[in-house]
């Protein structure tokens, strides 16, 4: 059998995906779907740590938190990745997989804290690491979490696994004329000011020379093609 194209990788989960067909909030079939995705490549042997987003739940610049101070709203979005990740890390548990959550923001009746060595213990040990509560900043985002983290680990490519099959020359939920790269360099990402990642995370990954995947987590088998190195979704690279 083929070996997987990667040993160790920061996947980051999009938060707006895990509802699903619903309003808001964690749809029960989407998310045990995504563990079953998750749980496919890990019998593999690949070495998982994941960021969760909370657009599902809540975000700092969304039209609910108009009029808030920034910051707060920002705080309430990552405890909105915190309530996504013990979902996530409960599903897994369902499924077999053991987990551990780790959060940025001082939390420790909920979820130990986030500490570099231990992460990168429990990596080793197979355990798959979810990171919550984002950087632990507010102004920031998960996408940017995701390349902090995935930097600190040592990570050979942080996965995207969002709504849409890869980066476009649009947004193609909101023109039909957008194309997708099947590759694009980090820095015609940025010029072009294209909104599928936000540029800190782009520039992060790139001073770093942390290529990014973007793939389709709705897409059936699309996570282990990605791992497997088949072509898949857009990799934005140096
Ligand atoms: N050039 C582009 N190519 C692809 N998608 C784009 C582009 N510009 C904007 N988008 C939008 O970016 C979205 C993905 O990023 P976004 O951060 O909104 O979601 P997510 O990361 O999946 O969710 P969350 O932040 O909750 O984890 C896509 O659903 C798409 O509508
Ligand atoms: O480092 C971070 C990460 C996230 N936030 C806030 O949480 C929400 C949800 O994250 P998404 O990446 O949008 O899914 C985000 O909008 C911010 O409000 C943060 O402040 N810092």
């Amino acid at each position: 059998m083929t070996k997987p194209a990667y040993k160790r990788v920061l996947l980051k989960l999009s938060g707006e995906a895990l509802m699903g067909d619903d309003a808001y909030g964690i749809n029960r079939s989407t998310i045990e779907r995504m563990v079953a995705d998750v749980a496919e490549v890990a019998k593999l042997g690949v070495e998982l740590a994941i960021v969760i987003g909370g657009g599902n739940i809540f975000r700092g610049v969304a039209p609910g938190a108009q009029g808030m101070d920034r910051a707060t709203a920002d705080y309430m979005g990552m405890l909105a990745t915190v309530m996504n990740s013990l979902a996530l890390a409960d599903a897994m548990r369902q499924a077999g997989l053991t987990s551990r959550v780790m959060s940025a923001i001082a939390i420790e009746q909920v979820v130990e804290p986030y500490v570099r060595p231990k992460a990168l213990q429990y990596l080793e040990e197979g355990k798959i690491v979810i990171f919550a509560a984002g950087t632990g900043n507010p102004f920031f985002t998960t996408d940017t979490a995701a390349a902090l983290r995935g930097s600190e680990i040592g990570a050979e490519i942080v996965l995207k696994a969002t709504k849409v099959d890869g980066v476009y020359s649009a947004d193609p939920n909101k023109d039909r004329n957008a194309t997708r790269y099947a590759t694009i360099s980090f820095d015609e990402a940025i010029a072009k000011h294209l909104q599928v990642m936000d540029a800190t995370a782009f520039a992060l990954c790139r001073d770093q020379k942390l290529p990014i995947k973007v793939f389709s987590i709705v897409k059936p088998g699309a996570l282990k093609n990605v791992i497997m190195g088949d072509d898949e979704g857009t990799l934005v690279h140096v």
